[in-house]
């Protein structure tokens, strides 16, 4: 997974890896040839004592320093675009890929999980192309290159170079493989963090109420101490590396100068020769020893390529239409037939046998108790989730292969538990349509019974929001709700219990507003209040995912035992009269 994302990511970017392969290639070619001239400078201007031929060859030694210098900055510049760039396309991608996922896909992620994934997981993958563009040509360049070198300056003592890199990379190898499960351990603790932050964040409240701050805080230092206990684990093998590495190199250097000492004093060696050897060998087990490195990044992004790849690969269970309707008549008037619905992995189905019909211009409440399928049901209507059987029809056209943008456009939906986004009133407003006249929103506002308080508000529209909209009350989140979906003016409209935090008499005025500024919309209410639905057009009561009973609410008082059950357990007997 990890060599495709590569290549899938790194191609749009070629000229730039084009770049920093040029670059870093100059600049490994002039690493190498500073030791021999170094070595000149020793045997032929020292030597001799040609103070001329020193001179001569340390200005080009400079010279060459310098460009290696130029080369280097520029290659690694470049590298880091490349690697920013990869990053930020990953995390697009997956963004507008989790923008895809229907409910389904996101419960089965998870969201915490989606986020390390897009942020945390991309970070491992972009560390591991800047390190990759950093040390791409340099490491075998200079391991390839230094042994040609190192070989041309002593046939004789090369047989150190063949002990020595081997010894290293098998010592480095064996701590990189034990490293491996580490990481993949690595990425699901931190993934447990911030679920567990995340839960605790938003139940904040919960958490009070109840008391649990310390189980809550010892659930977090649990989480903690497992990410922390893998993090000392993979970090003691990385301290480990070091000492290693240094012995390798220290030892082969004292060999170098050992052996070379009896070849210079048996005369078959110069001095510079051996100078310029060591530090050949030296710039092998360096690159050696950056190359392994490396190989320490492979097996974390490879994990972290596997975790991003898995969301990349994963096709909404919503699909989109191939052939999409892209118009309709636009009455918004929904029908549904013999809709069936059972959740994943769900041992018996929610929702039964559901047909109905929606005018348009009427109201259609569905109410019934609590998890009897109604939020399910309304769910099924934007495609949230898709019906497992039977259809459901906008307009005469299965939702299936209308146009997304359509179908989106034609709904304005208050769900159950109203989010609003950070900003103001007014950009929460016009989140459905964003050129909206100020008119338009104080009218929406106005029908919602939202108008008062926003007026109250420091800085009416301009009133600033906090993110989930939990600077403001339930009751008046839900107005805001209701109003976003009102300055849309969608054909369909959906209230998913959303009068249930207001009083009876707000609860009352809005519905009435409602009634006389939605004329000619679909409306469909779920409610829980007998009260909030009595004068809807028709009624559905729903149990166990059925339709047991449909009518006016006379109608229904009359004749349906479970309606009556409903409105006895909530009404006084002269209110349902
Ligand atoms: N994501 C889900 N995965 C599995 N089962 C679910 C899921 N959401 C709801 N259910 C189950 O489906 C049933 C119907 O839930 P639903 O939320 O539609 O009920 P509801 O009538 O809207 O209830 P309420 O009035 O309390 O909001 C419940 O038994 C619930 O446990």
């Amino acid at each position: 997974m990890l060599w495709s994302l590569l290549v899938r990511y790194l191609r749009p970017h070629w000229k730039l890896l084009l770049g920093v392969i040029l670059f870093q290639l100059a600049q490994s070619i002039a690493s190498l040839f500073l030791p021999t001239l170094n070595a000149d400078i020793i045997d032929e201007g020292v030597a001799t004592g040609d103070t001329g031929y020193i001179l001569r060859v340390g200005g080009l030694m400079l010279l060459i320093t310098l460009t290696q210098i130029v080369c280097a900055i520029v290659a690694v510049y470049f590298g880091a675009k490349v690697a920013m760039k990869v990053g930020r396309d990953l995390r697009g991608a997956v963004f507008s890929r989790v923008g895809e996922f229907s409910e389904q896909e996101v419960t089965r992620f998870g969201a915490p999980s989606l986020i390390t994934r897009s942020t945390n997981d991309v970070q491992q993958v972009q560390m591991l192309v800047l390190t990759t563009c950093t040390l791409l040509v340099t490491a075998p360049i200079l391991s390839i290159g230094g042994v040609i070198m190192a070989i041309r300056q002593d046939v004789q003592l090369s047989w150190l170079i063949a002990v020595s890199v081997p010894i290293l990379l098998i010592a480095v190898g064996s701590i990189v493989v034990r490293m491996v499960p580490l990481f993949r351990r690595m990425q699901t603790r931190i993934d447990t963090v911030n679920r567990v932050l995340r839960e605790q964040l938003t139940g904040i409240r919960v958490v009070r109420a109840f008391v649990r701050e310390t189980q809550e805080i010892a659930r977090f230092a649990r989480a903690n101490q497992d990410v922390t206990d893998v993090a000392l684990s993979s970090g003691r093998l990385m301290a480990l590396m070091f000492p290693i590495v240094m012995l390798v190199l220290n030892v082969s250097s004292v060999a170098v100068i050992w052996f070379g000492a009896f070849r210079i004093e048996d005369g078959s060696m110069q001095v510079g020769t051996l100078i310029a050897f060591l530090s050949y060998l030296m710039q092998i087990l360096m690159a050696v020893m950056m190359a392994t490195f490396m190989a320490v990044m492979i097996p974390r992004a490879a994990v972290s390529a596997d975790r991003i790849g898995e969301v990349l690969a994963t096709e909404s269970s919503v699909v989109p239409p191939a052939n999409p309707v892209n118009a309709t008549v636009g009455q918004g008037e929904l029908e549904l037939l013999d809709v069936g619905f059972s959740y994943p992995g769900a041992e018996q189905p929610v929702l039964r046998n559901v047909s109905f019909i929606a005018r348009h211009g009427q109201t259609t409440a569905i109410i019934g108790s609590t998890g009897s399928g109604k939020t399910t049901l309304v769910n099924l209507l934007p495609r949230l989730f898709d019906a497992t059987s039977g259809s459901v029809l906008v307009d005469g056209v299965n939702v299936r292969e209308l146009s997304p943008d359509l179908l989106w456009g034609q709904i304005g939906l208050v769900p159950q538990k109203p989010y609003l986004f950070s900003g103001t009133v007014r950009s929460n407003l016009l989140y459905g349509k964003p050129d909206a006249t100020e008119e338009e929103l104080w009218q929406a506002l106005t029908i919602a019974q939202a108008r008062d308080f926003v007026t109250e508000m420091n800085g009416g529209l301009d009133a600033p929001i906090s993110q989930g909209g939990t600077n403001v009350s339930g009751g008046q989140r839900q107005r805001l709700a209701i109003a976003r979906a009102l300055v849309k003016r969608p054909e369909l409209y959906i209230f998913d219990d959303s009068f249930s935090a207001l009083d009876l008499a707000t609860d009352a005025r809005l519905r009435l507003a409602l009634k006389q500024s939605t004329d000619g919309a679909t409306m469909v209410i779920v409610a829980q209040r007998v009260s909030s639905i009595m004068d809807a057009d028709q009624i559905l009561v729903l149990e166990d995912g059925r339709i047991v009973g449909r009518g006016t609410h006379e109608q229904l008082l009359d004749t349906n035992t479970t309606y009556q059950e409903i409105v006895s357990s909530q009404l006084s007997a002269e209110e349902a009269a």
